[in-house]
Protein backbone atom coordinates (compact mmCIF):
# COMPACT_ATOMS: atom_id res chain seq x y z
CA UNK A 1 0.00 0.00 0.00
CA UNK A 2 0.94 3.25 -0.98
CA UNK A 3 2.70 5.18 2.15
CA UNK A 4 4.45 8.31 1.95
CA UNK A 5 7.69 9.88 3.65
CA UNK A 6 5.84 12.20 5.98
CA UNK A 7 4.57 10.61 9.40
CA UNK A 8 0.84 11.63 9.01
CA UNK A 9 0.62 10.78 5.88
CA UNK A 10 -0.10 8.00 3.57
CA UNK A 11 -1.59 5.38 6.64
CA UNK A 12 -3.70 3.04 5.15
CA UNK A 13 -6.97 1.76 5.71
CA UNK A 14 -8.27 -1.50 4.58
CA UNK A 15 -11.85 -2.45 4.58
CA UNK A 16 -13.23 -5.72 2.46
CA UNK A 17 -17.13 -6.49 1.97
CA UNK A 18 -15.96 -9.34 4.54
CA UNK A 19 -15.71 -6.73 7.31
CA UNK A 20 -11.76 -7.29 7.48
CA UNK A 21 -10.81 -4.20 8.27
CA UNK A 22 -6.98 -3.33 8.99
CA UNK A 23 -6.54 -0.47 11.39
CA UNK A 24 -3.84 1.97 10.59
CA UNK A 25 -2.57 0.63 14.15
CA UNK A 26 -2.11 -2.67 13.15
CA UNK A 27 -0.31 -1.83 10.25
CA UNK A 28 3.57 -2.12 10.26
CA UNK A 29 5.96 0.38 9.73
CA UNK A 30 7.80 -0.45 6.52
CA UNK A 31 11.50 -2.06 7.23
CA UNK A 32 12.85 1.26 5.43
CA UNK A 33 10.78 3.26 8.19
CA UNK A 34 11.00 1.19 11.05
CA UNK A 35 12.91 3.07 13.82
CA UNK A 36 16.20 2.02 14.49
CA UNK A 37 16.41 -0.02 17.40
CA UNK A 38 18.44 1.52 20.32
CA UNK A 39 19.53 -2.25 21.10
CA UNK A 40 22.59 -4.00 19.33
CA UNK A 41 21.34 -7.20 20.80
CA UNK A 42 19.40 -8.46 17.53
CA UNK A 43 21.79 -7.97 14.34
CA UNK A 44 19.23 -7.54 11.01
CA UNK A 45 20.94 -9.14 7.99
CA UNK A 46 22.24 -6.50 5.82
CA UNK A 47 19.54 -6.67 2.85
CA UNK A 48 16.43 -6.76 5.08
CA UNK A 49 16.98 -3.35 6.59
CA UNK A 50 16.23 -1.36 3.09
CA UNK A 51 13.97 -4.11 1.61
CA UNK A 52 11.55 -1.78 -0.14
CA UNK A 53 8.55 -4.55 -1.51
CA UNK A 54 9.51 -5.87 -4.40
CA UNK A 55 6.98 -4.63 -7.40
CA UNK A 56 4.39 -7.25 -8.97
CA UNK A 57 2.83 -6.79 -11.83
CA UNK A 58 -0.20 -8.92 -12.91
CA UNK A 59 0.05 -9.88 -16.51
CA UNK A 60 -3.10 -11.31 -18.42
CA UNK A 61 -4.13 -11.52 -21.83
CA UNK A 62 -6.39 -13.92 -23.99
CA UNK A 63 -4.89 -16.90 -26.00
CA UNK A 64 -2.83 -16.35 -27.91
CA UNK A 65 -2.60 -12.68 -27.66
CA UNK A 66 0.99 -12.26 -27.02
CA UNK A 67 1.92 -13.03 -23.28
CA UNK A 68 4.63 -15.51 -23.61
CA UNK A 69 6.41 -13.14 -26.01
CA UNK A 70 6.41 -10.19 -24.19
CA UNK A 71 7.49 -12.44 -21.14
CA UNK A 72 10.65 -13.53 -23.08
CA UNK A 73 11.14 -10.18 -24.37
CA UNK A 74 11.00 -8.71 -21.05
CA UNK A 75 13.69 -11.44 -20.00
CA UNK A 76 15.86 -11.67 -22.18
CA UNK A 77 16.13 -7.57 -23.22
CA UNK A 78 19.22 -6.07 -22.09
CA UNK A 79 18.03 -4.02 -19.40
CA UNK A 80 19.99 -5.23 -16.14
CA UNK A 81 17.24 -5.87 -13.82
CA UNK A 82 16.60 -9.15 -12.24
CA UNK A 83 12.90 -10.30 -12.89
CA UNK A 84 11.35 -13.23 -11.97
CA UNK A 85 8.46 -14.56 -14.04
CA UNK A 86 5.99 -17.06 -12.66
CA UNK A 87 3.91 -18.84 -14.59
CA UNK A 88 0.94 -20.65 -12.65
CA UNK A 89 0.85 -23.17 -15.10
CA UNK A 90 2.46 -23.87 -18.97
CA UNK A 91 0.60 -23.73 -21.57
CA UNK A 92 1.48 -26.61 -24.04
CA UNK A 93 4.42 -25.52 -26.02
CA UNK A 94 4.97 -22.42 -24.96
CA UNK A 95 8.46 -20.72 -25.62
CA UNK A 96 9.03 -20.30 -22.37
CA UNK A 97 8.47 -23.97 -21.72
CA UNK A 98 10.15 -24.98 -24.86
CA UNK A 99 13.37 -23.10 -23.65
CA UNK A 100 13.20 -24.34 -20.45
CA UNK A 101 15.32 -26.84 -18.29
CA UNK A 102 13.54 -28.82 -15.83
CA UNK A 103 15.07 -28.07 -12.00
CA UNK A 104 14.49 -29.17 -8.83
CA UNK A 105 13.89 -26.33 -6.54
CA UNK A 106 11.98 -26.80 -3.70
CA UNK A 107 8.32 -28.37 -3.58
CA UNK A 108 6.43 -25.36 -4.84
CA UNK A 109 8.36 -24.92 -8.08
CA UNK A 110 8.18 -27.42 -10.61
CA UNK A 111 10.36 -26.19 -12.88
CA UNK A 112 12.47 -23.08 -13.14
CA UNK A 113 15.16 -21.43 -15.65
CA UNK A 114 17.86 -19.12 -14.21
CA UNK A 115 18.84 -17.00 -17.25
CA UNK A 116 22.44 -15.90 -17.83
CA UNK A 117 21.30 -12.11 -16.77
CA UNK A 118 20.51 -13.24 -13.06
CA UNK A 119 16.19 -13.48 -14.46
CA UNK A 120 14.30 -16.34 -13.21
CA UNK A 121 11.44 -17.85 -15.01
CA UNK A 122 9.56 -20.82 -12.65
CA UNK A 123 6.18 -22.53 -12.37
CA UNK A 124 4.11 -22.69 -9.13
CA UNK A 125 0.97 -24.08 -8.55
CA UNK A 126 0.47 -21.44 -5.92
CA UNK A 127 0.75 -18.21 -6.70
CA UNK A 128 0.30 -16.59 -3.48
CA UNK A 129 2.23 -13.96 -1.83
CA UNK A 130 3.88 -16.92 0.26
CA UNK A 131 5.00 -18.42 -2.77
CA UNK A 132 6.73 -15.44 -4.03
CA UNK A 133 8.17 -14.98 -0.72
CA UNK A 134 9.59 -18.39 -0.58
CA UNK A 135 11.25 -18.11 -3.85
CA UNK A 136 12.94 -14.50 -2.60
CA UNK A 137 14.08 -16.78 0.16
CA UNK A 138 15.71 -19.24 -2.18
CA UNK A 139 17.08 -17.02 -4.93
CA UNK A 140 17.61 -13.43 -3.12
CA UNK A 141 15.13 -10.93 -4.11
CA UNK A 142 14.10 -9.60 -7.23
CA UNK A 143 13.59 -6.10 -8.81
CA UNK A 144 10.53 -7.00 -10.49
CA UNK A 145 7.83 -10.13 -10.41
CA UNK A 146 5.82 -10.45 -13.06
CA UNK A 147 2.91 -12.90 -12.35
CA UNK A 148 1.38 -14.83 -15.63
CA UNK A 149 -2.37 -15.63 -14.77
CA UNK A 150 -2.50 -18.40 -17.49
CA UNK A 151 -5.83 -20.10 -17.41
CA UNK A 152 -7.05 -17.19 -15.12
CA UNK A 153 -9.54 -15.50 -16.83
CA UNK A 154 -10.43 -13.09 -14.45
CA UNK A 155 -6.97 -10.98 -13.00
CA UNK A 156 -9.52 -9.28 -10.13
CA UNK A 157 -9.14 -11.79 -7.16
CA UNK A 158 -5.32 -12.34 -7.57
CA UNK A 159 -5.07 -8.41 -7.69
CA UNK A 160 -6.86 -7.98 -4.54
CA UNK A 161 -4.73 -10.82 -3.07
CA UNK A 162 -1.53 -9.40 -3.58
CA UNK A 163 -2.84 -5.50 -3.12
CA UNK A 164 -4.19 -6.31 0.82
CA UNK A 165 -0.92 -8.06 1.52
CA UNK A 166 0.90 -5.46 0.78
CA UNK A 167 -0.67 -2.93 3.78
CA UNK A 168 0.12 -6.21 5.73
CA UNK A 169 3.72 -5.05 4.66
CA UNK A 170 4.42 -8.12 2.77
CA UNK A 171 8.52 -8.13 0.53
CA UNK A 172 5.96 -7.93 -2.30
CA UNK A 173 3.54 -5.52 -3.24
CA UNK A 174 1.32 -5.28 -6.36
CA UNK A 175 2.26 -2.75 -8.87
CA UNK A 176 -0.04 -3.14 -12.05
CA UNK A 177 -2.33 -4.87 -14.43
CA UNK A 178 -1.22 -5.86 -17.73
CA UNK A 179 -3.16 -6.53 -20.30
CA UNK A 180 -2.17 -7.98 -23.85
CA UNK A 181 -4.56 -7.75 -26.39
CA UNK A 182 -4.54 -8.97 -29.67
CA UNK A 183 -5.08 -6.44 -32.26
CA UNK A 184 -6.27 -9.04 -35.05
CA UNK A 185 -8.45 -10.74 -33.02
CA UNK A 186 -9.45 -8.34 -30.10
CA UNK A 187 -12.27 -6.76 -31.37
CA UNK A 188 -14.30 -10.02 -31.71
CA UNK A 189 -13.31 -11.04 -28.74
CA UNK A 190 -14.71 -8.20 -26.53
CA UNK A 191 -17.85 -8.86 -28.91
CA UNK A 192 -18.07 -12.56 -28.48
CA UNK A 193 -21.52 -13.04 -26.28
CA UNK A 194 -21.57 -15.02 -23.03
CA UNK A 195 -24.78 -16.62 -21.27
CA UNK A 196 -26.45 -14.14 -19.00
CA UNK A 197 -24.47 -12.57 -15.94
CA UNK A 198 -21.48 -14.18 -17.05
CA UNK A 199 -18.80 -11.19 -18.19
CA UNK A 200 -16.65 -11.63 -21.45
CA UNK A 201 -12.96 -12.82 -20.10
CA UNK A 202 -11.47 -10.39 -22.76
CA UNK A 203 -13.61 -7.91 -21.41
CA UNK A 204 -12.61 -8.21 -18.23
CA UNK A 205 -9.34 -8.30 -18.58
CA UNK A 206 -9.50 -4.97 -20.26
CA UNK A 207 -11.42 -3.35 -17.49
CA UNK A 208 -9.07 -4.59 -14.82
CA UNK A 209 -5.91 -3.40 -16.89
CA UNK A 210 -3.62 -0.56 -16.15
CA UNK A 211 -1.43 -1.00 -19.37
CA UNK A 212 -3.01 -1.98 -22.34
CA UNK A 213 -0.67 -3.62 -25.40
CA UNK A 214 -2.58 -3.80 -28.42
CA UNK A 215 -0.14 -6.12 -29.82
CA UNK A 216 0.46 -8.06 -33.52
CA UNK A 217 -0.34 -4.29 -34.59
CA UNK A 218 1.44 -5.20 -37.64
CA UNK A 219 -1.24 -7.62 -38.53
CA UNK A 220 -4.28 -4.73 -38.92
CA UNK A 221 -5.02 -2.08 -41.27
CA UNK A 222 -4.63 1.70 -39.73
CA UNK A 223 -8.94 1.92 -39.23
CA UNK A 224 -9.00 -1.73 -37.29
CA UNK A 225 -6.56 -0.31 -35.03
CA UNK A 226 -8.72 2.83 -34.71
CA UNK A 227 -11.67 0.63 -33.82
CA UNK A 228 -10.57 -1.72 -31.23
CA UNK A 229 -8.55 1.55 -29.45
CA UNK A 230 -11.89 3.16 -29.22
CA UNK A 231 -13.64 0.06 -28.27
CA UNK A 232 -10.99 -0.59 -25.70
CA UNK A 233 -10.79 3.00 -24.29
CA UNK A 234 -15.05 2.50 -24.25
CA UNK A 235 -14.56 0.24 -21.53
CA UNK A 236 -11.36 1.46 -19.42
CA UNK A 237 -10.96 5.16 -19.79
CA UNK A 238 -8.26 4.55 -17.18
CA UNK A 239 -5.73 2.67 -19.02
CA UNK A 240 -2.63 3.65 -20.58
CA UNK A 241 -2.42 2.11 -24.02
CA UNK A 242 0.21 1.25 -26.44
CA UNK A 243 0.40 -0.59 -29.72
CA UNK A 244 3.36 -3.16 -29.91
CA UNK A 245 4.67 -5.82 -32.85
CA UNK A 246 5.94 -8.67 -31.04
CA UNK A 247 5.11 -6.86 -27.34
CA UNK A 248 8.34 -4.57 -27.73
CA UNK A 249 7.36 -2.42 -25.47
CA UNK A 250 9.72 -0.08 -23.18
CA UNK A 251 10.24 -1.62 -20.08
CA UNK A 252 8.89 0.86 -17.98
CA UNK A 253 5.56 0.66 -19.41
CA UNK A 254 4.71 -2.73 -18.05
CA UNK A 255 6.89 -2.86 -14.91
CA UNK A 256 7.04 -0.79 -11.74
CA UNK A 257 4.14 1.67 -13.14
CA UNK A 258 3.19 2.03 -9.33
CA UNK A 259 -0.57 1.74 -10.36
CA UNK A 260 -1.03 1.39 -7.08
CA UNK A 261 0.70 4.36 -5.58
CA UNK A 262 -1.96 6.77 -4.36
CA UNK A 263 0.28 9.89 -5.44
CA UNK A 264 0.79 8.96 -8.73
CA UNK A 265 -3.12 8.17 -8.97
CA UNK A 266 -3.51 11.68 -8.71
CA UNK A 267 -1.88 12.65 -11.59
CA UNK A 268 -4.01 9.91 -13.43
CA UNK A 269 -7.25 11.20 -12.28
CA UNK A 270 -5.67 14.71 -12.92
CA UNK A 271 -5.71 14.01 -16.48
CA UNK A 272 -9.16 12.13 -16.79
CA UNK A 273 -11.54 13.67 -19.00
CA UNK A 274 -15.35 13.67 -18.28
CA UNK A 275 -16.86 11.20 -20.25
CA UNK A 276 -19.44 8.67 -19.88
CA UNK A 277 -20.23 5.96 -22.62
CA UNK A 278 -23.18 4.61 -22.89
CA UNK A 279 -22.96 1.68 -25.65
CA UNK A 280 -21.14 -1.18 -23.52
CA UNK A 281 -21.95 -3.47 -20.65
CA UNK A 282 -18.63 -2.57 -18.89
CA UNK A 283 -18.04 1.22 -19.21
CA UNK A 284 -16.30 3.68 -17.45
CA UNK A 285 -17.98 6.06 -15.60
CA UNK A 286 -16.05 9.41 -14.83
CA UNK A 287 -17.64 12.59 -12.70
CA UNK A 288 -16.30 15.34 -11.14
CA UNK A 289 -17.87 17.00 -7.78
CA UNK A 290 -17.12 20.69 -7.00
CA UNK A 291 -17.00 21.86 -3.04
CA UNK A 292 -16.19 19.58 0.05
CA UNK A 293 -17.60 15.68 0.69
CA UNK A 294 -18.39 14.41 3.73
CA UNK A 295 -16.27 11.39 4.30
CA UNK A 296 -18.79 8.92 6.61
CA UNK A 297 -21.37 9.86 3.71
CA UNK A 298 -19.04 9.13 0.92
CA UNK A 299 -18.03 5.65 2.76
CA UNK A 300 -21.37 4.45 3.00
CA UNK A 301 -22.64 5.37 -0.82
CA UNK A 302 -19.04 3.81 -1.66
CA UNK A 303 -19.91 1.23 0.11
CA UNK A 304 -23.46 -0.12 -0.88
CA UNK A 305 -22.29 0.82 -4.57
CA UNK A 306 -19.43 -1.62 -3.73
CA UNK A 307 -20.54 -4.07 -1.59
CA UNK A 308 -24.21 -4.31 -2.15
CA UNK A 309 -24.68 -3.24 -5.67
CA UNK A 310 -27.26 -0.48 -4.77
CA UNK A 311 -27.12 3.19 -5.66
CA UNK A 312 -29.93 5.23 -3.94
CA UNK A 313 -31.11 2.14 -1.72
CA UNK A 314 -31.83 0.67 -4.82
CA UNK A 315 -30.56 -3.13 -6.09
CA UNK A 316 -28.92 -2.34 -9.34
CA UNK A 317 -29.51 -5.16 -12.08
CA UNK A 318 -26.20 -7.19 -12.74
CA UNK A 319 -24.67 -4.17 -10.79
CA UNK A 320 -20.53 -4.97 -10.71
CA UNK A 321 -17.68 -2.71 -9.88
CA UNK A 322 -14.53 -3.80 -10.87
CA UNK A 323 -12.03 -1.14 -10.57
CA UNK A 324 -12.50 2.55 -9.65
CA UNK A 325 -9.89 5.36 -8.08
CA UNK A 326 -10.72 9.06 -7.09
CA UNK A 327 -9.83 11.96 -5.42
CA UNK A 328 -12.05 13.45 -2.71
CA UNK A 329 -11.93 16.83 -1.15
CA UNK A 330 -13.05 15.91 1.90
CA UNK A 331 -15.19 18.17 4.29
CA UNK A 332 -12.46 19.19 7.09
CA UNK A 333 -9.39 17.66 5.84
CA UNK A 334 -6.85 20.14 4.10
CA UNK A 335 -5.26 17.56 2.26
CA UNK A 336 -6.68 15.47 -0.46
CA UNK A 337 -7.89 11.97 0.16
CA UNK A 338 -7.49 8.89 -2.76
CA UNK A 339 -9.13 6.11 -2.77
CA UNK A 340 -9.17 3.23 -5.06
CA UNK A 341 -11.10 0.17 -5.36
CA UNK A 342 -10.65 -3.15 -6.77
CA UNK A 343 -13.85 -5.18 -7.06
CA UNK A 344 -15.24 -4.89 -3.50
CA UNK A 345 -12.34 -3.91 -2.05
CA UNK A 346 -10.88 0.05 -0.97
CA UNK A 347 -8.60 2.03 0.37
CA UNK A 348 -8.39 5.56 1.15
CA UNK A 349 -4.89 7.47 1.97
CA UNK A 350 -4.34 11.50 2.57
CA UNK A 351 -1.93 12.51 0.20
CA UNK A 352 -0.82 16.15 -0.84
CA UNK A 353 -2.32 19.59 0.31
CA UNK A 354 -4.82 21.17 -1.45
CA UNK A 355 -3.31 24.83 -2.18
CA UNK A 356 -5.70 27.95 0.02
CA UNK A 357 -7.25 29.06 -3.58
CA UNK A 358 -7.59 25.64 -5.22
CA UNK A 359 -11.02 24.41 -5.93
CA UNK A 360 -12.13 21.27 -3.80
CA UNK A 361 -12.96 19.16 -6.65
CA UNK A 362 -13.57 15.63 -6.05
CA UNK A 363 -13.26 13.30 -9.36
CA UNK A 364 -14.37 9.71 -9.72
CA UNK A 365 -13.87 7.10 -12.26
CA UNK A 366 -15.91 3.76 -11.71
CA UNK A 367 -14.98 0.94 -14.26
CA UNK A 368 -17.82 -1.73 -13.71
CA UNK A 369 -20.42 -3.52 -15.77
CA UNK A 370 -23.98 -2.03 -15.75
CA UNK A 371 -23.05 1.12 -14.25
CA UNK A 372 -26.36 2.58 -14.00
CA UNK A 373 -26.70 6.38 -15.17
CA UNK A 374 -27.23 8.89 -12.26
CA UNK A 375 -24.04 8.05 -10.29
CA UNK A 376 -22.78 11.58 -10.08
CA UNK A 377 -26.37 12.67 -9.22
CA UNK A 378 -26.77 10.14 -7.12
CA UNK A 379 -22.93 11.07 -5.00
CA UNK A 380 -23.83 14.99 -5.14
CA UNK A 381 -27.43 14.03 -3.29
CA UNK A 382 -25.62 11.82 -1.11
CA UNK A 383 -22.27 13.05 -0.29
CA UNK A 384 -22.16 16.53 -0.59
CA UNK A 385 -21.39 18.45 2.58
CA UNK A 386 -23.82 21.15 3.91
CA UNK A 387 -23.77 23.63 6.32
CA UNK A 388 -27.42 23.05 7.64
N1 LIG B 1 2.49 -11.19 -36.47
C1 LIG B 1 2.69 -11.16 -35.14
N2 LIG B 1 2.71 -12.32 -34.44
C2 LIG B 1 2.92 -12.27 -33.11
C3 LIG B 1 3.10 -11.04 -32.45
N3 LIG B 1 3.27 -11.29 -31.14
C4 LIG B 1 3.20 -12.63 -30.98
N4 LIG B 1 2.98 -13.23 -32.17
C5 LIG B 1 2.83 -14.66 -32.43
O1 LIG B 1 1.54 -15.05 -31.93
C6 LIG B 1 1.61 -16.39 -31.42
C7 LIG B 1 1.08 -16.39 -29.97
O2 LIG B 1 1.96 -15.64 -29.15
P1 LIG B 1 2.22 -16.02 -27.64
O3 LIG B 1 3.20 -15.04 -27.12
O4 LIG B 1 2.54 -17.46 -27.49
O5 LIG B 1 0.80 -15.73 -27.02
P2 LIG B 1 0.27 -16.07 -25.56
O6 LIG B 1 -0.64 -14.97 -25.17
O7 LIG B 1 1.37 -16.38 -24.65
O8 LIG B 1 -0.53 -17.37 -25.86
P3 LIG B 1 -1.11 -18.47 -24.80
O9 LIG B 1 0.06 -18.96 -24.02
O10 LIG B 1 -1.72 -19.48 -25.71
O11 LIG B 1 -2.13 -17.76 -24.00
C8 LIG B 1 3.05 -16.81 -31.52
O12 LIG B 1 3.17 -17.57 -32.67
C9 LIG B 1 3.81 -15.50 -31.67
O13 LIG B 1 5.01 -15.63 -32.37
C10 LIG B 1 3.05 -9.81 -33.22
O14 LIG B 1 3.16 -8.69 -32.72
N5 LIG B 1 2.84 -9.97 -34.56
Amino acid sequence: MASSDEDDEGVPTLVDATGSYVPPELVPAPLSQAEPSSSAAVPVAADQVDAKPVPVTILTGYLGAGKTTLLNYLLTANHGYKIAVILNEFGEGSAVEKSMSVGTEGELFEEWLELRNGCLCCSVKDVGVKAIENLMEKRGRFDYVVLETTGLADPGPIASMFWLDDALCSQVKLDGVVTVMDAKYGLQQLKEERPAHVMNEAVRQVALADRILLNKIDLVSEAERDELRQAVQGINGLAQIVETSYAKVPMDFVLGIQAFDQTKAEAVLAAQQGHTHDDATVRTVTFEQAGPVDERAVESWLEQLLWEGMLDGQAVAGLEVLRAKGVLAIHGQDKRVIFQAVRELYDKTTTSEWEPTEPRITRMVFIGRNLPDGMAESFARNCLHTTA
